[in-house]
């Protein structure tokens, strides 16, 4: 009976895995679609349990990726060789908040166009789009939702310090976006399942198009 439960537990993890990698190639594959991902851009996770994520390898195609582009990455351990170059911006913030099931981040056009607008005012902020509503927390078109807006660094631990304690500290008159804007560089979203997470990215880059046409008509 103990072997019958132990070999059953095994193939439950064995499915976690090969589900958590199912789901950042079909995210990698949505996002090529999109022209999100141009030129090997991008990263993408999913939480597997606990204490382990699948992420994609540093440098490879994401609108192609094969099971063996993906590590299984410990959060309690050194990144594996060959990680992405952002991986510690995934993992620091799985550590942080256990409810995050997937993290994905894209180079579409108009989160890196907006973002390097942006950055002078520190944020993003939405409000009166009815899409907005696609963001967990967000009722009403009338609600204040910010982006934070990061500047871009090579140094990512010290990118992904500066990110944790921003992030800590939400405005207290907005909803925080499940999301941030690097500038000149793109947009990492995330959320509580792979479905969240991939409606949340589709949400806010619309929501930067958006942005981005109607800035042009106002001074
Ligand atoms: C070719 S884009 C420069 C690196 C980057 O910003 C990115 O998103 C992809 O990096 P990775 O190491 O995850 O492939
Ligand atoms: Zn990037």
């Amino acid at each position: 009976m103990a072997q019958t439960i132990s070999l059953k537990t095994e193939a439950d993890a064995d499915s976690a895995v090969a589900k958590a990698v199912a789901g950042v190639i079909a995210a990698g594959r949505a996002a090529a679609l999109r022209h999100w991902v141009p030129a090997t851009s991008g990263n993408f996770s999913v939480r597997i349990d606990a204490g382990r994520i699948a992420i994609t390898r540093s440098g490879v195609d994401k609108g192609n990726l094969v099971a063996s582009d993906i590590l299984i990455q410990p959060l309690d351990e050194a990144l594996l060789p060959g990680s992405s170059a952002e991986a510690e911006l995934h993992t620091a913030l799985y550590r942080q908040r256990p409810e995050i099931g997937a993290i994905f981040h894209a180079h579409s056009p108009a989160a890196t166009v907006l973002s390097r607008l942006a950055l002078g005012e520190a944020t993003v902020r939405f409000t009166g789009w009815e899409l907005q509503k696609a963001l967990a927390g967000v009722r009403t078109h009338e609600a204040i939702v910010d982006v934070p807006v990061f500047a871009n660094d090579q140094d990512i631990s010290a990118l992904s310090g500066r990110v944790d304690a921003r992030l800590a500290q939400p405005a207290a008159d907005a909803i925080a976006a499940p999301g941030y804007l690097l500038a000149g560089h793109g947009v990492y979203a995330w959320g509580a399942t792979e479905a969240d997470a991939a409606r949340h990215l589709e949400a806010l880059e619309t929501l930067f198009e958006f942005e981005l046409s109607y800035r042009r008509f106002i001074p």
